[in-house]
């Protein structure tokens, strides 16, 4: 599963948890989207080609995924306990970290 593969089921999934409101998808979805996550940590992005796994790029790289990570879990929580408005809530902070660091890395 190629870091594009990953990018695309996060496209996918993050779509679902935006516009469902039954808890059981939205729950899939963010499982769905925190393994695609775990995944494109394992990889290395075309823009970082070269760069070794240790180096300050790349842990930066990773720093990234985990941000994403520790929204995707803490929306999950909400979503757990029943509170889909929060967990959605929770979800919208996604894109910001989406889009910082697609400036940085994409
Ligand atoms: C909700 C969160 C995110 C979504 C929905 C998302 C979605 C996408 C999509 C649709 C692409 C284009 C894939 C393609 O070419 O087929 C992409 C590319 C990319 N994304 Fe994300 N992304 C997310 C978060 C992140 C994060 C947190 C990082 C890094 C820390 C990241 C790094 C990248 C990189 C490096 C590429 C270019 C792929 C390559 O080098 O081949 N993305 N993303």
């Amino acid at each position: 599963q190629s870091l594009e593969d990953d990018m695309d089921i996060l496209k996918g999934a993050y779509r679902t948890v935006q516009k469902t409101e039954d808890a059981t998808e939205l729950k899939k979805a963010l499982t769905d989207m925190r393994a695609a996550a775990e995944n494109a940590k394992t990889q290395t992005p075309d823009s970082l080609e070269g760069k070794a796994a240790d180096s300050a790029e790349m842990k930066d790289y990773r720093a990234g995924l985990d941000t994403l990570i520790g929204q995707i879990d803490a929306s999950k929580q909400l979503a757990d306990a029943g509170d889909i408005a929060g967990a959605k809530a929770e979800a919208k902070k996604f894109a910001d970290t989406r889009d910082a660091n697609h400036k940085k890395f994409r």
